[in-house]
């Protein structure tokens, strides 16, 4: 049998639909999908295959202009994730259209893309009608050569069959990278704290999540097959701990609850998920909290 493997970078303005498209074309919940943008701050690569093809996607996080050191890793990575790939897809979003954010990253598609073929795809059909859909497609392949266009709906699934054949006859032939029952090569505990985060994100209001992140310090697993994971929500500041913790305990308490129930159904055995706070003024500009996210600190550097 002749085996076919490569890279896809998954490029898109934030919320384009990124992690719900890779979900889908994975068939599981390997990159956290929340309704907040700039969730996904790691290089998150889920895998499919298609036949004797298996395609492993570089889910970047999303594009923008970054201020902070953290911002700037990640659209460090965000590039670094593209320049890799055998092939690009940049997705955008059907009923915004070409945005500000959608004419600088073809500014620097060129640059990127270098040699590599580019597809573009429309997300969130389900929101436009087909006149709209068809200036649209028109509108990006004057601005750019696209080797194809394809017209999906990520969360409903229509046009993800024909874009995942497709991506498979482009990617070289070559041994598969993966097993075959392997989804995600996160490892465990980085999958475990992106869930709690995202529990997080889903609670707090709109500007703490960016200021906050979770590692998985311990995990043990115990005699009777369960888990126990200890886990730590950095914060930059001190009044943010009150806002986690809520009345008398209550916002933790259901965002643990939420979180280690995910993690249940996710490893298909009980969880005794502890979740600790710690105040980090600084932990924006630490080292190690970025090669926990899967970032290169240096790549913040301005
Ligand atoms: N109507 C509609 N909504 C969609 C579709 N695909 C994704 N969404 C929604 O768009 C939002 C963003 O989706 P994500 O997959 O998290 O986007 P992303 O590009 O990974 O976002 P970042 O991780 O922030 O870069 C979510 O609320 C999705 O449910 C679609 O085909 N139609």
């Amino acid at each position: 049998m002749t085996t076919r493997c490569g890279f896809v970078a998954l490029i898109g303005e934030p919320n384009a639909g990124k992690s719900t498209l890779t979900n889908r074309m994975v068939g599981a919940k390997v990159s956290i999908v929340t309704h907040k943008v700039q969730t996904t701050r790691a290089r998150i690569r889920g895998v499919a295959l298609q036949g004797d093809t298996q395609i492993v996607f570089v889910d970047t996080p999303g594009l923008f202009k970054p201020r902070r050191r953290l911002d700037r890793a990640m659209v460090a990575a965000a590039w670094g994730g593209a320049a890799d790939a055998d092939v690009v897809v940049l997705l955008i979003e059907a009923h915004r259209g070409v945005t500000e954010g959608v004419e600088a990253i073809l500014a620097e598609l060129p640059e990127v893309a270098k040699g590599r073929k580019v597809a573009l795809a429309i997300n969130k059909i389900d929101r436009v009608e087909a006149p709209v859909l068809l200036a649209l497609t028109k509108d990006m392949n004057d601005r750019y050569d696209f080797a194809e266009t394809f017209m999906i709906s990520a969360e409903k699934g229509h046009g993800v069959e024909d874009l995942k054949t497709w991506l498979a006859g482009e990617l070289p032939e070559g041994p598969w990278l993966y097993p075959e029952d392997q989804i995600a090569d996160l490892p465990l505990r980085m999958i475990a704290a992106e869930m709690t985060r995202e529990k997080l994100t889903l609670r707090l209001h709109q500007e703490l999540p960016y200021q906050l992140t979770v590692e998985t310090e311990n995990w043990e697993e115990r005699k009777d097959g369960s888990a126990r994971i200890d886990q730590v929500i950095y914060v930059a500041r001190d009044g943010h701990k009150g806002i986690i913790l809520g009345k008398k305990g209550e916002t933790i308490k259901a965002i643990s609850k939420a979180a280690r129930e995910e993690l249940e159904e996710f490893l298909g055995r009980r969880v005794h998920l502890f979740l600790q706070i710690k105040v980090r003024e600084n932990w924006l500009d630490e080292a190690e909290r970025y090669s926990e996210m899967g970032l290169d600190f240096r790549d913040g550097n301005a």
